[in-house]
């Protein structure tokens, strides 16, 4: 069988004076190596995007992370540039991605923006600079040189018993992850169920009530060590099952 795809939506990036539709590569290397599926890396486009288009062809949907942030306009909140970076290109295509995806039954994992945008997508808001709230934690990417620094598993969360993510990884209960935002959940989507919660309260894991079939979103990075920590290898192990039999079931 040939390998299934899924669509991973790019970010908009300025590099050497230009821009680009990018997607980091530990998205990519976590659906190749971990998940076993193709990502086809779709544009960042404002105007003009036909989701549709893309999800007859893909079998399943990774929204990633980006240091940028939903832009507040689009959860109603008021906004100044100091709630950026932000990518109205990304925001207009992921969002849109993430509703029709919802919609269609196929499988969708949503990682740390991607879990925020999934929230928005459905109606939630957002918080932002929780580490400035009282009794919160600080969950922003480290200060640090390092990628690996940065992406360290570094952070206790506490899988809901009966969830659809203790039933991805086998177990529910406290797993450790790592932590690289400023913003989280503020009011939860009405069809966001919570999966896990962080020690001061903070959404770590949502999943969708009545999905027709794999639909998750993280606030940590499974993606990076996805070939080496457990509870990231089994989550996208996991995905690419749901998109395997989404492929199967679309050929039968
Ligand atoms: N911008 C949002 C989401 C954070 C996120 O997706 N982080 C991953 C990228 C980390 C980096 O490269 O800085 C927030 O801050 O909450």
């Amino acid at each position: 069988m040939t390998l299934p795809l899924i669509a991973i939506p790019a970010d908009i990036r300025h590099l050497d004076k230009a821009d680009w539709h990018a997607v980091q590569t530990q998205y990519v290397n976590a659906a190749v190596r971990v998940s076993g599926v193709l990502p086809v890396l779709v544009p960042a486009l404002e105007r003009g995007m036909d989701v549709d288009a893309v999800l007859d062809r893909v079998d399943g949907v990774l929204i990633s992370g980006s240091a940028s942030n939903v832009h507040p306009s689009l959860y109603g909140d008021e906004w100044t540039e100091a709630d950026g970076p932000f990518d109205p290109a990304r925001d207009a295509t992921s969002l849109e991605l993430i509703r029709r995806a919802i919609d269609r039954g196929i499988p969708l994992i949503a990682i740390c923006r991607g879990l925020q945008e999934l929230n928005v997508a459905l109606g939630g808001t957002l918080a932002r600079e929780i580490q400035d709230q009282p009794g919160m934690w600080d969950h922003r990417r480290p200060p640090v040189e390092s990628r690996d620094e940065m992406y360290a598993i570094r952070q206790p969360v506490f899988i809901a018993e009966g969830s659809c993510i203790a039933r991805y990884l086998g177990q529910s209960g406290e797993i450790q992850v790592n932590s690289l935002h400023r913003q989280a959940i503020g009011t939860k989507a009405p069809r966001l169920q919570v999966e896990a919660s962080a020690a001061d309260g903070t959404v770590e894991a949502v999943s969708v009530i009545d999905a027709k079939g794999f639909a998750v979103g993280v606030q940590w990075h499974p993606e990076y060590w996805a070939e080496n920590d457990a509870p990231s290898r089994k989550l996208f192990e996991a995905f690419g099952d749901a998109v395997r039999a989404h492929a199967n079931g679309r050929r039968s």
